[in-house]
């Protein structure tokens, strides 16, 4: 008898080793990053999801709080071939399910084929296949999760000060640690707000820049913050990064759809257009830009052409779909907090007394 089980929407049941238990279900994918668990498994962006390491080891070098990217984990469960006993424990302390022992290469190929996919997990002394299989039956699609901004957002507007050199506004849709760290390292004060503020309460803060941030689940359900973008676009230079660039697409006019299985991994290849230089990028996304509507496409996917940058150089919109913030990286593409800062000393040139 197996103590932990995964029921998939393909009508499998697997049999796997509990290593932190609990039941719970979610969209099962996969990220092909060997490095940076800590980081993806307190990413906001994994809320509602099953997060898959087809990595096999994962928790080589422990575990640090100073690398988390939010105060929580948010995947609803951890899959992997092995997961060391520091992850496991910390995983139980946060009472998130975890369970290996399972042939990850079979599930990774299952969701390559079939695409991301619901599943149920049950893990823990006297489980069966039928509690894994109860917990996929209430298992919703990701498009279904029509408030899971507010599950991630700050509940209040916080300021975290990098030298006032400029007044980002960080609309705040599940942000990951790094984004802010990456704009205060580089002399901005970051000012972060719930993906629910309103346009008036951006107007009493008088920014330098709108900065929609990463997050979780489907970028039509983000409407608030759309309207933002709407609202202030030809007043204030914007910036998106994942989740960020598909809502400011869908402002301008654009699309979005769901992928296949999506991206996640460290080594995405992109091209920029007008440089024709080619970055290595970490991405973690489900959703793609099909139409970027009034913006220009500057950036795309190697592998498979996707849109990765948008802008419109006279409004002052540059977005990018991969995480340029990533840790542990790869750091090829952090010169875009420098490209969105620049934005404001163009808009408010700083002149001399
Ligand atoms: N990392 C992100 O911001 C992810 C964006 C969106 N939830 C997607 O899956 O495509």
């Amino acid at each position: 008898m197996s103590d932990a089980y995964i029921a998939l929407a393909d009508g499998r049941v697997l049999e796997a080793r509990c290593r932190a238990p609990g039941r719970t279900r979610g969209e099962l994918v996969f990220t092909t990053a060997y490095t940076g668990y800590e980081e993806s498994l307190t990413d906001p962006s994994y809320e509602e999801q099953v997060l898959t390491f087809s990595y096999t080891l994962i928790g080589n070098y422990g575990v640090r709080a100073d690398r988390f990217e939010s105060s929580r984990v948010h995947p609803r469960a951890a899959v992997a071939r092995e997961f060391t006993d520091d992850v496991a424990t910390w995983l139980e302390s946060e009472g998130v399910p975890a369970i290996d022992h399972i042939e990850t290469r079979d599930l990774v190929t299952s969701i390559r084929e079939e695409g991301a996919m619901k599943c149920g997990i049950a893990a823990g002394e006297d489980v069966t296949p039928e509690d894994a299989k109860a917990e996929l039956e209430q298992c919703k699609e990701m498009s279904e999760h029509t408030e899971i901004g507010q599950q991630v957002t700050t509940p209040e507007t916080t300021v975290r000060r990098g030298g006032g050199e400029a007044d980002v506004a960080l609309i705040d849709c599940g942000a990951k640690g790094s984004i802010i760290s990456s704009l205060t390292d580089r002399g901005a004060d970051v000012h972060v707000l719930s993906c629910q503020t309103s346009a008036e309460d951006i107007r009493d803060l008088d920014p330098d820049v709108l900065f929609i941030s990463n997050g979780p689940g489907d970028p039509a359900n983000f409407q608030n913050t759309q309207s933002l973008v709407e609202e202030f676009a030809g007043e204030l230079p914007i910036a998106g990064i994942c989740l960020g660039q598909q809502i400011v697409a869908r402002a301008f006019g654009g699309d979005t759809e769901k992928m296949a299985f999506g991206h996640r991994g460290v080594n995405q290849p992109v091209i920029d257009l007008d440089s024709n230089q080619v970055v290595m990028t970490t991405q973690n996304h489900g959703y793609t830009v099909s139409d970027p509507g009034d913006l220009d496409v500057t950036q795309r996917n190697v592998n498979d052409d996707t849109a990765e940058g948008l802008a419109d150089e006279e409004l002052g919109i540059i977005t990018r779909q991969y995480h340029p913030e990533a840790n542990p990286g790869p750091h090829d593409s952090l010169g875009f907090f420098d490209d969105v800062l620049a934005m404001v000393d163009k808009q408010s040139p700083v002149t001399a007394d």
